[in-house]
């Protein structure tokens, strides 16, 4: 008896016991938890989910649509601190771009994890998309220092190509200029990457071009389901098998090109000497040996140039045709610089005018909305105090080039703005497009800045030339452009038409050109 008396009675002291141990241990899980986990997440959230939320399925809906006004929203309240922010790239901490320089070229800052997983590197067909260093090494050691021989056969294939594509017909004719002019500046990059042979090869500029673009709006389906869910979930979604069908369309259409190519390596010219190819193949191949995926870093080339670099010709040619006094001060310049000192790297230097009018439409709309992505691959303390704890992952918002505490009369267009600041002792540093800084963070900032920003700057130039001397162009009466905002994107309005009709060039460009070449 005594033993079943205390037996019962040993249970509740037992079952007490564990339940005090139970809250004990529970209550020191929460301490550590608050303590330890959320120490990471203490910073203010700006989208955080409502109490019965169980997915962020509504946040990055949320983003994706207002993302625009949402990042305003964070950079008023939390203006000049870090906050966090549900987005479709994941949880991102937002930093005030004042703490970029102090990152920049930090090595524990990894700029491939998150591009890579963000655009679905890892997803096949997405395999374009997998950031890669070889391809800034190319960029960097081969494209660049080229670019004095190239003006010649860049501006030899836009004056072929602008030809073709804005037309020679005395009216006025309409454009669609986002397809147009990717047309344009697609066949000047490929004139470089692989040569005038696959220039105008139709199949293969069409196949990269859509390739890119679908890529874009699969990825975004993608993005709807959950990170660890989407290596499973893509093989079920009809989107990306037509993606992989596009990649393989683009392999097929460099096929003959590649094995040409390959049959010749052995070859001789009519002087004996055996055939060089000084292409992006052969610069891959350089960097990377004979058995790498030549066709793919095609694709990857196309995917990372075309579409950003025409999207920032558009964007000026929308803002030209808004403020022709800037458009008209520019052709001057055009043929003032070209028309004395011919057509060069050099004196597209010297198109200062011109340069400034493209940093400013960059300014008012840079391709993303959020810059300097990157993910910490170790604990980074900041010299406030701020700890970015590993495997963070940070991006600065672009609002602050729109704010007043960084532009004057920020939200206006002035063509003028980066010139005149050029030309302003103290306020003359990183005027120039191609230079980055925390203040203008269109091509990002720091070791991973765009490798690709001084060819795409020449590029954009003398694509400018050509179409400043050779048209005029003008938007439908009373039509106001509204950009584009998905998420993290910020593009060109994708309905925009512009009309052009040809003009009487006050300089032969063509002539300037054959005597570069
Ligand atoms: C107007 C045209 C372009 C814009 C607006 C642009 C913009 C950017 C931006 C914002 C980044 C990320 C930088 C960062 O996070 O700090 C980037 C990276 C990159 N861009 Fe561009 N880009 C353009 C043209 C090009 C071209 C023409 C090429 C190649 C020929 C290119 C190749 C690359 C590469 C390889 C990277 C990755 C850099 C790395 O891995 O460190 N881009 N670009």
């Amino acid at each position: 008896m005594v033993l079943l008396d205390g037996l019962p009675a040993l249970c509740v002291h037992l079952a007490f016991d564990n339940f005090a141990q139970t809250l004990g241990v529970t209550l020191a899980l929460v301490v550590a938890y608050r303590c330890f986990v959320l120490q990471r997440d203490d910073l203010p959230e700006l989208n955080p989910r409502k109490p019965y939320e169980l997915t962020d399925r509504r946040r990055v809906h949320e983003f994706v649509q207002n993302s625009k006004q949402l990042l305003a929203k964070g950079r008023e309240l939390y203006a000049h601190k870090p906050y966090k922010l549900m987005s479709e790239w994941g949880s991102v901490v937002v930093l005030p771009p004042e703490q970029i320089d102090e990152l920049k070229s930090d090595p524990r800052m990894d700029f491939e994890t998150p591009t890579t997983e963000d655009s679905h590197g890892y997803i096949k067909g997405f395999d374009a998309f997998d950031a890669d260093p070889s391809m800034t090494q190319v960029v960097t050691k081969y494209l660049t220092k080229a670019l004095n021989k190239l003006t010649g056969p860049i501006s030899h294939e836009a004056a072929i190509a602008t030809r073709e594509v804005l037309g020679t017909h005395p009216d006025w004719r309409e454009l669609h200029p986002a397809k147009d002019l990717l047309q344009l500046v697609a066949r000047m990059s490929t004139r470089v990457f692989l040569g005038e042979e696959m220039c105008r090869n139709h199949e293969w500029i069409e196949a990269s071009s859509q390739y890119a673009a679908l890529a874009f709006s699969v990825g975004d389906k993608l993005r709807i389901y959950p990170r660890t869910v989407r290596p499973l979930v893509h093989w079920f979604m009809p989107s990306c098998w037509e993606l992989r069908r596009s990649l393989r369309r683009c392999r097929e259409s460099l096929k003959p090109y590649i094995k040409k190519r390959k049959s010749l390596a052995g070859a001789v010219d009519e002087q004996g000497k055996p055939l060089k190819f000084d292409d992006s193949i052969e610069w891959f191949e350089r960097e990377l040996g004979p058995n790498h995926d030549a066709a793919l870093k095609q694709v990857t080339l196309s995917v990372v140039a075309i579409h950003t670099t025409t999207d920032l010709l558009l964007q000026t040619m929308t803002d030209l045709a808004q403020n022709p006094e800037v458009l008209h001060a520019i052709r001057e310049e055009v043929i003032h610089v070209l028309g004395s000192e011919g057509l060069s790297k050099i004196s597209l230097h010297g198109l200062k005018l011109m340069d400034s009018a493209l940093k400013e439409s960059q300014r008012l709309r840079p391709t993303l909305l959020g810059s300097f992505r990157r993910q910490a691959t170790s604990d980074i303390k900041l010299k406030n105090g701020f700890v970015l704890r590993k495997g963070t992952r940070v991006v600065v918002d672009n609002t602050h080039m729109w704010h007043p505490d960084y532009y004057t009369d920020p939200l206006r267009y002035d063509g003028f703005r980066f010139f005149n600041k050029r030309n302003t002792p103290g306020e003359d540093k990183n005027t120039l497009l191609v230079s980055t800084s925390a203040n203008h963070l269109g091509f990002g900032h720091g070791v991973h800045a765009c490798p690709g920003r001084f060819f795409a700057s020449n590029e954009i130039k003398i694509a400018l030339c050509h179409i400043i001397l050779k048209y005029e162009w003008r938007l439908p009466d009373g039509f106001k452009p509204q950009p584009l905002n998905l998420g993290m994107t910020y593009l060109s309005d994708p309905t925009i038409r512009m009309s052009v009709r040809p003009r009487k060039p006050e300089i032969d460009i063509e002539r300037l050109t054959s005597q570069t070449a």
